[in-house]
């Protein structure tokens, strides 16, 4: 672990996920610096995290080795220009886990030719078991890839794109996949509740299920499809329930919800990457 000094623009939801799992992999919290407008965003990562918290973008960004764009997308053009004359001063790395903005927009935002890696992680960062997928623009050097990726890869899986058009089907994939997991685990736990099991029996059973499944495909030999089959007996329960999720098209469904999280991405950035 290297000892650079990391500041977070924005201490919301992401944030507390990175910053909870770069802590949970050993880092050193006094390395961190949450700039946040709101008091009590910063109290609970004082007191959750043990970090350094400010009110002012520029008191977080002004000695560090990498500065992490973690505002709304709206909000990431005025914050990069509060931070933007300390940026040219001393270039050091940005990384933005923006969802949909464009990396040319957020250099010209911070005054051009600045090292930026685009980074669209998830919250499961948290327990060191996020995915986060990066995208460097060609002024970060061999060992500023090194350090996005030593971040990163701190609080799970990391990897690279070489285009940045990707970032809009990752955002989609990966970036936005846990809250399709949840709404799955909400239904089912919905729908066992209806089939009269007490809540604390269906959220225990859903919870454990999903993942027992998550870790037999991730640590197994076989592929999902394969252990779909051995739980699926001809004519049995497995196979009632699968032919309805067919006659649903549970496959078309999640394509379109994929796809739309995927444009939706893309008219952010025609939104808030406009000068
Ligand atoms: N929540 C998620 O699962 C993921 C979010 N992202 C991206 O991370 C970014 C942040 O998202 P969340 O943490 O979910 O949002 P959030 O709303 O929880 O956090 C944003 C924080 O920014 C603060 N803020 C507002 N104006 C500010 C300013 N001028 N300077 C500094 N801080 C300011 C807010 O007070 C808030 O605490 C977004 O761009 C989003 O696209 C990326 C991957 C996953
Ligand atoms: O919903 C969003 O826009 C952000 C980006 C990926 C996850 N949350």
């Amino acid at each position: 672990m290297s000892d650079s000094s990391i500041a977070f623009i924005g201490g919301g939801n992401m944030a507390h996920s990175l910053v909870g799992g770069m802590i949970a992999s050993g880092r050193k919290p006094t390395s961190i610096w949450v700039a946040d407008p709101f008091v009590d965003q910063l109290d609970n990562h004082r007191h959750r995290h043990g970090v350094n918290v400010t009110q002012e973008n520029t008191e977080a960004a002004a000695n560090a080795d990498v500065i992490v764009l973690a505002v709304k997308p709206q909000i990431l053009r005025d914050a990069a220009a509060q931070i933007a004359s300390i940026v040219q001063e001393r270039k050091p790395l940005m990384l933005s886990i923006a969802a949909g903005l464009r990396e040319p927009d957020i250099s010209r935002w911070l005054g051009g030719d600045v090292p930026v890696v685009r980074a669209m992680p998830n919250t499961p960062a948290l327990i060191r078991c996020g995915a986060t997928v990066l995208y460097a623009n060609p002024s970060v050097t061999g060992q500023q890839k090194a350090l996005a990726e030593e971040i990163m890869g701190a609080v799970g899986l990391c990897l690279w794109v070489d285009e940045e058009e990707h970032m809009d089907a990752v955002t989609a994939t990966s970036g936005s996949g846990p809250a399709y997991f949840f709404h799955m685990m909400e239904c089912m736990q919905a729908a066992a509740e209806d089939l009269g099991l007490p809540a604390d029996v269906a959220r225990q059973l859903v919870l454990q299920t999903a993942l027992g499944a998550a870790r037999m495909a991730s640590e197994g030999e076989d592929e999902p499809g394969t252990l779909r089959e051995k739980v699926t007996s001809p004519g049995g329960t497995t196979a009632a329930a699968l032919e309805v999720l067919g006659q649903e098209d549970l496959a078309g469904v999640i394509k379109k919800a994929l796809t739309a999280a995927r444009d939706r991405s893309r008219t952010l950035s025609d939104e808030f990457g406009k000068d």
